[in-house]
């Protein structure tokens, strides 16, 4: 580039030398313009092409050879440069002399013609031949006049031009020479280029094994580019380990240490222990001795047991095995309908010594006076309506232990419709104060068993629970299939007494009990009648088996407590019942007085005891007899408008009453 700057600024100097030269030769020329203005178009033209062809041979011919391109160009560029501005200036010389002399021609030529017009207005008509063959020779002579101008300033010129062939010749052999020189350099040049080439080829192949070491090389830096970053990872993971392997070395330590204080803390005990097994073999001879002493005392307190249970059923026996309690319920607020109680109940009479009530009737003599008539009753036991539940189970709570001891015990409560027997055995469950007998019972029994226990005694308890309704037996503990027929079997042998088909459940807690009487109190029949709107018609026998084994004395025991609510006793015109009502009536009042009689033939110690004449007698068969206590509750109603049933259910437990059997004959009258 800086080669072409430099070309291009001489050229512009030569440019402007010659542009000098061209001004100093035009003032020279100034004095032969008439000249130039006649010279010939056609020579000029012919002059200024053999220059051209001329200045085309100066220019020298460049060869771009694309290996030697870049030498050989700018070679020739700077040859052709100088060669190509000479011929310029050459040339725009020439040109400017022939436009110069053209230019002079031209204006000799205008003059000329000015003239020619001058002789135009003088034309001479056709037929002046001789006049205008003179105007002819006139005009020829000045042409031949101007074309001799002409020919000599154009030999003037060709001369110069000559002149600046040769030198240009000259100048053309040199540029030859020099090109000639510069040829051999490129050839030179070309050659170094081709040694050259042949060596960077041999080089490339040489190289060709470093590009794939290179290669390899930069796999390989790229492996270990990864094996690095594994290696930090790893190093990473490393240190972390080291962090936990000195964490965990700490707590070594820690636990070392601790390992060390517990081995302390163990050698204490260890001495502690030792202590402490000589102190418990000094103990297990202690032991030793107090067992000695607890057996010998335990002996004494069987031998004491034992005979706590002869003095009680001696106490029981000389009490009688069937005894009765009189239990008169109060008057309920719906009965006494605001009325004062002395017009809706009986007069009843309580004399001091709690065994005896007196109901006093007024009645009208056939004068028409009104006399009291007294209806005076004794029995083991007279509550009143105000005796609450707990002090009446009292006083069969003994009767309940000796079904621990091994006897079979009957409670039954007797009495009229709406006499308050449910209310005795059962009361009202979810009330504390007001439970009845038998959960009072079971509750008892089971204290009574946990306390046995001590003394070596282990029970075992099942409870059935059954309904004789219309003399058929039926299970209030199933599944209600009222079809199920049952039969009841004596075991000669054993004693034992059994339903076919029934539930019997086994009992482990108080509690297991209540829900067992609360389904057989839903499953048990309730009828209508006109006495009591839910009076129930049917007996009900709640039995609980009582087996116990002695694990010191090996005695065993089996007792049966039974507990029946039996069905209302009604007199049939009392009850008003008619139809399935009126049989219901008629089985019921045959199984109580079926009841009576087995109880008077066992006082009486018939030989036959018509226990087969009715299902409750003959189910209760061995609790009723033999070594079996019996209490009966009979319930009455201090209601006016029961008074004869009262009196019908009084007489009915003074009967039973007077079956008693080794107690003191009471001498009571009614
Ligand atoms: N001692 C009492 N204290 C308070 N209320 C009582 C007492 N005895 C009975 N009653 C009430 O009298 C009503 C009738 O009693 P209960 O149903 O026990 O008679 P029942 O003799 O069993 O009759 P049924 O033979 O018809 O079954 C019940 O409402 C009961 O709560």
């Amino acid at each position: 580039m800086s080669k072409e700057i430099q070309s291009q600024k001489q050229f512009q100097m030569l440019t402007n030398a010659l542009n000098r030269k061209r001004k100093q030769e035009d003032e020279k020329d100034d004095n032969a313009k008439h000249i130039k203005n006649r010279s010939n178009p056609v020579l000029m033209k012919n002059i200024l092409q053999t220059t051209a062809s001329s200045a085309s041979k100066i220019v020298p011919k460049i060869n771009f050879d694309v290996d030697k391109k870049s030498v050989t160009k700018s070679i020739n560029s700077s040859t052709r440069n100088t060669t190509l501005r000479d011929t310029r200036s050459k040339n725009s010389l020439i040109t400017n002399r022939m436009t110069n002399s053209t230019r002079l021609l031209s204006s000799r030529k205008t003059t000329n013609s000015t003239t020619g017009t001058k002789r135009i207005t003088k034309k001479r008509p056709a037929w002046d031949t001789k006049g205008r063959l003179q105007d002819l020779e006139m005009e020829s002579k000045e042409n031949k006049k101007l074309i001799e101008e002409l020919l000599k300033n154009l030999s003037g010129k060709i001369k110069i031009q000559e002149k600046d062939n040769n030198e240009l010749k000259q100048e053309h052999k040199k540029t030859t020479e020099t090109n000639k020189t510069l040829t051999q350099k490129i050839e030179e040049l070309t050659e170094l280029i081709e040694t050259l080439r042949e060596r960077n080829t041999s080089l490339e192949s040489k190289l060709k094994p470093y590009d794939e070491l290179k290669d390899k090389n930069k796999s390989l830096e790229e492996k270990i580019k990864d094996r690095e970053s594994s290696i930090n990872i790893k190093n990473e993971e490393i240190n972390k380990l080291k962090d936990i392997i000195k964490d965990q070395t700490t707590s070594i330590t820690i636990l070392k240490n601790e390992e060390l204080g517990f081995k302390t803390t163990i050698e204490a005990k260890d001495l502690i222990i030792k202590t402490k097994d000589e102190e418990i073999a000094k103990m297990k001879n202690e032991m030793e001795i107090l067992k000695e002493q607890y057996k010998s005392s335990n002996r004494k307190r069987i031998q004491e047991e034992s005979l706590r249970r002869k003095m009680h059923n001696e106490i029981l026996e000389l009490k009688g095995n069937i005894r009765v309690f009189c239990r008169v319920r109060p008057v309920l607020t719906s009965e006494s309908n605001g009325k004062p109680l002395k017009d809706v109940t009986t007069d009843i009479q309580y004399p001091d010594d709690e065994r005896k009530i007196i109901l006093t009737q007024q009645s009208t003599t056939a004068l028409g006076n009104t006399i009291p008539k007294l209806y005076p009753f004794a029995f083991d036991k007279v509550f009143q309506e105000n005796a609450s539940q707990g002090e009446i189970f009292e006083d069969i709570s003994q009767l309940v232990q000796s079904a621990l001891d091994g006897y079979n015990v009957c409670i039954f409560a007797y009495g009229q419709t709406g006499s308050g027997k449910t209310y005795t055995m059962e009361g009202i469950p979810d009330d504390p104060d007001r439970i009845g007998m038998i959960p009072r019972a079971v509750k008892q029994i089971f204290l009574a068993a946990k306390e046995l226990k001590e003394k070596g005694w282990k029970y075992e308890m099942e409870g059935q629970y059954l309904e004789i309704y219309n003399e058929t037996v039926r299970d209030l503990l199933g599944n209600g299939d009222l079809s199920k027929k049952h039969e009841i079997k004596h075991n000669l042998h054993t004693g034992k007494t059994t339903v076919t088909d029934t539930t019997v459940i086994k009992v482990h807690t108080p509690e297991q009990v209540h829900n067992l009487l609360k389904k057989a109190q839903q499953n048990r029949a309730v009828g209508a009648t006109l006495c009591n709107e839910r009076s129930s018609r049917s007996h009900s026998v709640f039995i609980f088996k009582l087996s116990g084994i002695n694990s010191i004395t090996e005695d065993t025991c089996e007792g049966t407590l039974n507990l029946i609510d039996l069905a209302g006793s009604e007199r049939l015109s009392q009850s008003g019942a008619t139809g399935d009502r009126l049989k219901e009536t008629q089985a019921i009042n045959k199984s109580l007085s079926c009841l009576s009689d087995v109880i008077a033939a066992l006082a009486n110690k018939d030989p036959h005891i018509p226990y087969r004449n009715s299902k409750l007698t003959y189910l209760l068969q061995n609790s009723l007899g033999g070594n079996s206590k019996t209490l009966m509750f009979v319930n009455i109603s201090p209601l006016i408008n029961n008074f004869q049933e009262t009196i019908c259910s009084l007489r009915f437990a003074t009967k039973v009453n007077k079956c008693q059997i080794g107690t003191a004959k009471r001498s009571f009258k009614n």
